[in-house]
């Protein structure tokens, strides 16, 4: 997947929060989005996400070197961030399985896998109402990073998260980076110190 920004702003009503911004983000590598709190961080990520809309200039998708439409967008990425819903009434496995049915894992990867991976296997059965912050994090990191898609989107991927869990989040992204696109929206050095690119939002005001 590629990403192509030409000239790109956004506003909430009369207040800009970044302009013209022109940038390419391609497979194969990964970015951080950094800047100080309010700077726009997130408002970018949910713009190349297609899930908002921008103000002005242009975003172009292409997928194998083919145009690929924003509405189709979000069926090729995957996103992690604190804000994101998880459904408390299910269960762990619950959830992965709900989540599978939309989105399928990488193959050859099963479930108990998913959970080990962010050492979670004891709480499969446990719903996730019952789950406290840095295990929602955890399961949030575990459901995209193994969604199989060539895109993952990452907001403040390390929230919440002691430091095992920050330390199997670095594993997951140096082991299945692979040939992805990756985009984290970062101001923690821990998150961001793998991405191979660095945009600064603050440079765009
Ligand atoms: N839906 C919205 N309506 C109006 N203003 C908004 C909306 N969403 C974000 N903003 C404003 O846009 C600016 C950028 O917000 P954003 O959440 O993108 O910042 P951020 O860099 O991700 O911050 P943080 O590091 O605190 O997560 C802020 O001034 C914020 O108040």
């Amino acid at each position: 997947m590629t990403i192509s920004l030409e000239n790109i702003g956004k506003r909430f009503n009369y207040e800009w929060v970044f302009r013209h911004l022109s940038t390419g983000f391609h497979a194969g590598n990964s970015y951080a989005i950094l800047g100080p709190n309010g700077s726009g961080k997130s408002t970018l990520l949910q713009l190349l996400a297609g899930s908002l809309q921008h103000s002005e200039g242009s975003i172009r998708y292409s997928l194998g070197n083919r145009p690929l439409p924003q509405e189709q967008v979000f069926r090729h990425l995957a996103l992690a961030t604190p804000y994101l819903e998880l459904i408390e009434e299910l269960t762990l496995m619950e959830l992965l399985r709900f989540h599978a049915r939309f989105k399928p894992f990488l193959p050859g990867v099963s479930l108990p896998q998913i959970m080990k991976a962010v050492q979670l296997e004891k709480a499969a059965d446990k719903q996730i109402r019952y789950f406290s912050s840095g295990m929602k994090q955890r399961a949030r990191l575990a459901q995209a990073v193994f969604s199989d898609v060539p895109v993952l989107f990452l907001d403040e991927p390390c929230s919440n998260l002691d430091a095992e869990g920050i330390g199997l989040y670095g594993q997951l992204i140096r082991e299945y980076q692979r040939e992805r696109l990756v985009v984290i929206s970062s101001n923690d050095e821990q998150e961001y110190s793998l991405c191979t690119h660095r945009l600064s939002i603050s440079d765009y005001k």
